[in-house]
């Protein structure tokens, strides 16, 4: 499969995922096009982590290809056939893909500049200078920027949050993956993390695909939402049509549900 710049940064053709006799995902396809935001909502065990966790290849799929940039990410071509990719094609396509998720997984013993610098020299063979001044740069991006020295355990919830999406753009992903990136904080740094977001969703070209139970900032942020049930997308489109006007009667008991929550 060869890679066209008109190709959708993310395509999901027909992909099924089965956890023994549980069918998560059934023939589930959808794309995301460059530099979009995509929001994915619904309920409760929906699929929409899975999903996330197919792309990072933390999973793999029962059925159907994934594809990132026209390039299969769940199978590789040989010999003139689709099988399913090996390690090292793996290793080489997830390289593309960044993810923040709820539990920011920082490195305890390290600074934070270091936690930002450690992947890219060691993955993608930047200099120590090159490294750091990337991260410096980052860290102005998220507000950190007299925050390099310090470790993470002297940090809040919110701003080693922010520290972890420095840490992912360090690596200059295509696509950056969000899951529930706010549930773990306490609700006063939920704010600065999703300014930070909405930042590098206006200011990048990143193509971003979101899960959050933040309603407003799904509206406020993405080009495009799609509500999950069961494994499927049953609608999909512009926030303000699908917070305002959803068709589906499940979209309709989902948002007054959550919204009601809130
Ligand atoms: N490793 C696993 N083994 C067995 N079942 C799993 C596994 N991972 C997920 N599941 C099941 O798959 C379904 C979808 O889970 P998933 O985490 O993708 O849902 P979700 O929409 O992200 O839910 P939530 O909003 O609660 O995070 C759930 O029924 C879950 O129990």
């Amino acid at each position: 499969m060869s890679t066209d710049s008109t190709d959708p940064t993310i395509t999901f053709d027909a992909v099924t995922k089965r956890f023994g006799a549980h069918v998560v995902l059934d023939e589930l396809s959808f794309t995301v096009d460059p530099g979009e935001f995509v929001t994915l909502i619904g309920p409760s065990g929906s699929g929409k982590t899975t999903i996330l966790r197919l792309l990072m290849t933390l999973e793999k799929v029962d059925g159907g290809t994934i594809s990132i940039d026209g390039e299969y990410l769940s199978h590789m071509e040989r010999g003139g056939k689709l099988v399913p990719a090996d390690e090292k094609h793996l290793s080489r396509v997830r390289r593309r893909i960044g993810m923040v998720f709820q539990q920011f997984n920082l490195f305890p013993n390290m600074s934070v500049l270091r936690n930002i610098t450690e992947a890219p020299t060691r993955v993608l063979g930047l200099s120590k200078g090159e490294a750091e001044a990337r991260a410096v740069d980052l860290l102005d991006m998220v507000g950190l920027s007299d925050k390099a020295s310090a470790h993470p355990t002297q940090l809040s919830g919110g701003q080693q949050q922010r520290v972890a999406i420095a840490r992912a753009l360090a690596m200059r992903p295509d696509v950056l993956l969000l899951d529930e990136v706010t549930s773990a904080l306490d609700p006063e740094l939920v704010a600065g993390v999703l300014s930070v977001l909405k930042e590098i969703a206006s200011t990048t070209d990143i193509t971003m695909l979101c899960v959050t139970h933040e309603m407003q900032f799904a509206r406020d942020v993405s080009d495009r939402v799609m509500m999950f049930d069961s494994g499927r997308v049953i609608e999909d489109a512009v926030p303000e049509k699908l917070f305002t006007s959803p068709e589906h009667d499940r979209t309709k008991e989902f948002l007054s549900a959550v919204l009601n929550r809130a």
